[in-house]
């Protein structure tokens, strides 16, 4: 391949840096077509395409027989979510002090989050049940999951939402998709007992991670990983505990891999909450038997307001099966985790930062060995909550952009100065 001037034709070396010909013409790349065969690109391009178009191109549909083989492939809703990235940061391990970080993106779903590894199999699920109209209580993530998938389908949502609290963007997703919104005093925990109590009345198929599908569909994120180790895990898989819905699919995805055999080591999994919104980890720190609701939760991660999640026991049985633990971070801690993985160029919402805050803690705590590896799991995507980017705003001394251009205009004309007087 190489580079021509579409003005005079003349030809230029693509691995040097130039915009432009010496004539001020564009330049336009060139390779030699001649060396190609067109049928072998088109069994090629074919295959790609094939790929794509089935079902099973989704990440969570890849794992079809461990999620729900008895499914028929026509009544699958999927729009290819799964296929998230796994990036090894090392910023993220030197921030944490610990050997190896991997973060795994699930904000890369189509919806931004990891909602969609499991939206994808309650949706499906509902409707070859014949359910039309789906509903959910949320904090913004879920409702956008649920609202494209049903928009997708062509099917109703009915998404309640906390009048306080949600990020601005969730909510505005989640209308643009045609989610028919409700917005009610209280939390998201509120919302859900109504539809827990409610649902059957008005016809309404719940999408709440308290309907098993979309525990199903989760457990892919794990699967994921394991594939994308090759069935070698790491010592520890970190998450963000809210509802405790990744908490619990992690666990039985776990547990399913290593009864399979398709993994022969189980990872420890570290379960973080945010503060002002840790029940759980209340509940495991002191050893109660029962979790105890938190009736105000409040954290600045605001996917995090969860005051009584209702996965707390399937959790549990996730830090018993794989020797867990659980701990909390101030609101602090998570702003400056998220700040490293933004700057790292992958970028999470607040909350998915719990992870490396929680993950810089236990490896200061001596929970976690600075030797060991751990992946965290990023679950939403940096656009999701703009609010927490003016955070960063209050920190900058005075906006550097505009000295910047002056400086560079400076420099820029310095030298045609120099370069007058040379001649
Ligand atoms: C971005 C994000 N991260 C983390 C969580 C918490 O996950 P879980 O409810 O599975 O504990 C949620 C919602 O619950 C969320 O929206
Ligand atoms: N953060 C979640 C709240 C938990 O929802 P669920 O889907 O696990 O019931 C949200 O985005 O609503």
């Amino acid at each position: 391949m190489y580079m021509t001037c579409i003005d005079c034709a003349k030809r230029w070396d693509l691995y040097k840096v130039r915009i432009r010909c010496t004539c001020g013409g564009l330049l336009q790349i060139e390779q030699n077509w001649k060396e190609l065969d067109a049928d072998l690109l088109k069994r090629l391009f074919q295959a790609r395409l094939m790929e794509r178009m089935t079902p099973y191109a989704s990440g969570v549909w890849r794992y079809k027989e461990l999620i729900h083989p008895e499914l028929p492939a026509e009544a699958i809703v999927t729009r290819y979510e799964g296929n998230t990235g796994l990036y090894e940061v090392d910023a993220a391990a030197k921030f944490a002090g610990i050997r190896r970080v991997l973060l795994k993106a699930q904000s890369e779903n189509p919806s931004g989050s990891f909602k969609d590894n499991g939206m994808t199999a309650a949706v499906s699920h509902g409707r070859a049940l014949g359910m039309q109209r789906f509903a959910c209580s949320s904090t913004g993530n879920t409702s956008s999951s649920l609202a494209m998938y049903a928009a997708w389908c062509g099917e109703e949502s009915y998404v309640f939402v906390p009048e306080e609290g949600v990020a601005d963007g969730k909510v505005l997703q989640t209308l643009a998709y045609g989610g028919k919104l409700v917005r009610f005093p209280g939390t998201y925990d509120d919302g859900l007992r109504f539809l827990e109590e409610h649902a059957d009345e008005f016809g309404l198929y719940v999408c709440n991670s308290v309907n098993p599908l979309r525990i199903e569909g989760q457990k892919s994120i794990v699967f994921e990983i394991a594939h994308q180790l090759q069935w070698s895990m790491p010592d520890w898989i970190v998450l963000p505990g809210g509802a405790l819905s990744n908490a619990s699919a992690l666990g039985k995805g776990l547990q399913e891999l290593r009864s399979i055999g398709l993994i022969e080591n189980v990872p420890r999994v570290a379960i973080v909450q945010a503060e002002g919104a840790s029940p759980f980890h209340r509940m495991v720190e002191a050893k109660e038997p029962t979790l105890t609701p938190e009736p105000h939760p409040s954290t600045r991660a605001s996917a995090l307001n969860i005051g009584s999640p209702p996965s707390w026991r399937k959790a549990l049985q996730t830090l018993e099966y794989t020797n867990g633990v659980t701990v909390a971070v101030s609101d602090e801690q998570i702003f400056a985790a998220k700040e490293l993985i933004d700057r790292s160029g992958i970028g999470c919402e607040p909350a998915s930062a719990a992870t490396v805050a929680g993950l810089k803690r236990l490896v200061a705590e001596q929970v976690i060995d600075k030797d060991e590896t751990a992946v965290c799991i990023l679950t939403g995507h940096l656009l999701k909550d703009a609010d927490a980017l003016t955070a960063y705003a209050g920190k900058r001394p005075e906006p550097m952009e505009h000295r910047m251009w002056e400086r560079m205009m400076d420099m820029a004309s310095n030298k045609r100065l120099a370069a007058l007087r040379r001649e």
